[in-house]
């Protein structure tokens, strides 16, 4: 398997709104798009785009707010009320190589492969099998289609 770019770093906040005004105001961000809810996923989500080079996309900052009892990030909040950097995401050229690579090195994989944000697959890894980082890996988007918000 090859490393790809860094897609985003997700970073967890009890209020998107705040961290919209915060990322708008304080850190001057060029372009926050349009928060949206991924029931299925336990979250909201929102994206700060950071300048790429040469006029591609930059990493991204991946706002996620808890949505509903079950999100998977409530447990961090309580440990970390006023949120922070909660994962980091990798893209990888073919997801299901990646899923056998990882699970080989005997790697948690947590839950199934399913469709991120970007509307690509992607996987998480346990946070104590990463050297303390939970890390999802993404397929690399086929297209553009999923910058259209
Ligand atoms: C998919 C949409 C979007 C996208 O990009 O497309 C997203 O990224 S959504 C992001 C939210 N979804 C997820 O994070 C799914 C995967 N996460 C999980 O399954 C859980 O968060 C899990 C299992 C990593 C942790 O769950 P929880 O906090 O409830 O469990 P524990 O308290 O038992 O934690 C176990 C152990 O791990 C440490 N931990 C927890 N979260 C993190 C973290 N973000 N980074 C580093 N370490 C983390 C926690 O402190 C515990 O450590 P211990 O030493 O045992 O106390
Ligand atoms: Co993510």
């Amino acid at each position: 398997m090859k490393l790809g770019r860094l897609n985003h770093i997700g970073v967890a906040t009890p209020s998107i709104e705040e961290s919209i005004s915060y990322y708008r105001d304080v850190m001057g961000a060029g372009r926050i798009r349009d928060p949206f809810e991924m029931e299925e996923q336990g979250v909201k989500v929102c994206f700060v785009d950071t300048p790429g080079e040469n006029g591609t996309f930059g990493t991204q900052i991946e706002l996620i707010e808890p949505l509903g009892e079950d999100s998977p990030i409530h447990g961090f909040l309580a440990k970390n009320p006023a949120g922070g950097q909660h994962h980091l995401c990798y893209e990888v050229e073919d997801i299901d190589e990646a899923r056998s690579w990882f699970e080989g090195l005997g790697k948690r994989i947590l839950g199934p492969t399913r469709i991120g944000a970007h509307g690509s697959p992607i996987f998480f890894l346990h946070p104590k099998d990463m050297m303390g980082q939970l890390t999802e890996i993404m397929e690399t988007p086929k297209d553009d289609t999923h910058w259209s918000n």
